[in-house]
């Protein structure tokens, strides 16, 4: 019996890397993991709907009225409930501290929407991201998928994804083609890489 990687997908926002997730486990892209549990920053993330019609347990902490340290370790009560082995940022916008962190060494992957160390790190999310390339003049952006540590952005990268930017483009249309071409390519991929590492710890200790 294959000992799966259990996988705690934090989101913040539209959950479209969690649906890419959710498509790449239904098409068997994903043997080694298996996604146990949505936690959104957000009570209004859509991240939340999509994990509820596939029938996945989908809680919300809000952030915000939490403050981080209560959201933390109420994200941890969760984590412990549902014994995961993973944890995936998939537009997730909450910085997790040092401590929250480093209990989870090289469990916790992210994905960016840029080639760091290019436009990364706090103040760099979402729409920003590609406003910032767009107005540097940058020819090429892309996608990253990296180990998360205590600096935003700063774990060690796993895999890169090149775009072209195209004349005229702007922040939402260069999103779109980050997330179409890199984000949804490359986060399944890593996640599988992960999780068959994890799988077979979990065997080797069986
Ligand atoms: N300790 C870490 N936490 C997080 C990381 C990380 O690498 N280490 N990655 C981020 C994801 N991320 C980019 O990929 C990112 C998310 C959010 C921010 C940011 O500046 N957030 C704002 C608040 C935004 C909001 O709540 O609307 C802020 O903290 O001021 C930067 C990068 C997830 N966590
Ligand atoms: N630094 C983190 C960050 O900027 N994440 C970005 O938020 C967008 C929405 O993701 P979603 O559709 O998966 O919710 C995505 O572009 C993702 O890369």
């Amino acid at each position: 019996m294959l000992n799966k990687a259990r996988i705690a997908v934090l989101v913040s926002g539209g959950g479209t890397n969690l649906e890419a997730l959710f498509n790449a486990q239904a098409a068997g892209a994903l043997p080694h993991g298996e996604i146990v549990a949505v936690v959104s920053s957000n009570p209004d993330a859509f991240a939340l709907e999509r994990a509820r019609r596939r029938g996945v347990p989908a809680y919300a902490l809000p952030r915000k009225q939490l403050g981080q340290e209560a959201f933390e370790a109420a994200l941890t009560q969760k984590l412990r409930e549902c014994r995961a082995d993973l944890i995936v940022l998939a537009g997730f916008l909450s910085i997790l501290s040092a401590d929250f962190v480093r209990r989870w060494p090289d469990r916790i992957v992210n994905v960016h929407p840029s080639l760091i160390p290019a436009f990364c790190g706090k103040g760099y999310y979402g729409l920003r991201v590609h406003q910032a390339a767009l107005e540097r003049g940058v020819r090429v952006t892309g996608a990253t998928v990296h180990l998360v540590n205590e600096i935003p952005d700063g774990g060690r990268i796993l895999l890169q994804k090149a775009v072209e930017v195209q004349p005229g483009d702007t922040p939402e249309v260069l999103q779109r083609r980050v997330m179409e071409q890199a984000e949804w390519v490359l986060l399944p991929q890593a996640v599988e890489q992960l999780s068959a590492h994890i799988a077979m710890e979990k065997e080797d200790h069986l």
